[in-house]
């Protein structure tokens, strides 16, 4: 279930009427509740990320530009040890996703460097994990790594998971800054409408392709 412009009250109380004829006021407030305190984490690492390349001039632009999507996942346990379920790997296409899980691990990551997966374990129960989706790698021309993942299901028990994504707003065109583009770093892609580029991804070519935001505006 995804729920757009989580942090906004009355924007949650209409997507809760598609499940609930009269709504469900405490689910509506617990969802807002938890975008808002979820969002002060979401706002304190794109400052330290965009400040620590000397773009302090843009961070508030930065952290304007974008929206709240937050989704609730159940993934059901395996029925047997041998079956194995999986969400696909993909990268995310937002700025960047905090990701909330039940206690039931499943979250694999690719490492970069050798191509292995390695099994998310988050530290504590009350940890979240941060992931850099590909719209804050183009908009930092490539300085960040957007990692790709996947959920693997093998236990008995079913997980949950909150993923909140930070996605930019309608409208709101990506564009690397001037200052993250030189020789040493060439242009990696054309700005791109963000809401555009999501439908692309929606298409058969944007699902089948390896790496669709280069697809569609790679330089
Ligand atoms: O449930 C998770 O831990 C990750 C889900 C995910 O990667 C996604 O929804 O994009
Ligand atoms: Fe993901």
């Amino acid at each position: 279930m995804g729920i757009e412009d989580a942090d906004v009250l009355q924007k949650v109380e209409g997507s809760t009427k598609a499940l609930w004829s009269n709504g469900n006021p405490a689910f509506s407030e617990s969802i807002v509740s938890y975008t808002k305190q979820l969002s002060v984490l979401d706002q304190m690492v794109r400052r330290m990320i965009v400040e620590s390349f000397g773009l302090e001039k843009y961070v508030d632009e930065h952290l304007n530009s974008t929206t709240y999507l937050l989704r609730v996942m159940e993934y059901k346990a395996a029925r047997s040890c041998d079956e194995v379920r999986r969400i696909h790997p993909h990268t995310d296409k937002d700025m960047i996703t905090i990701l909330y899980q039940n206690g039931v691990d499943g979250l694999e990551v690719k490492n970069k460097a050798d191509g292995q997966w390695i099994k998310c374990q988050f530290s504590r129960t009350t940890s979240f994990i941060v992931l850099v989706g590909d719209s804050l790698y183009a908009w930092l021309n490539g300085r960040v790594h957007s990692p790709v993942h996947r959920v693997t299901m093998s236990r008995s028990e079913t997980r949950y998971s909150l993923g909140l994504f930070v996605v930019p707003k309608a409208g709101y065109v990506v564009k690397a800054p001037d200052e993250m583009v030189d020789e040493q770093h060439p242009l990696l892609f054309k700005p791109y409408d963000f809401v555009e580029f999501f439908m692309f991804y929606g298409t058969e070519a944007g699902l089948k392709s390896a790496n669709a935001l280069r697809e569609y505006c790679g330089v």
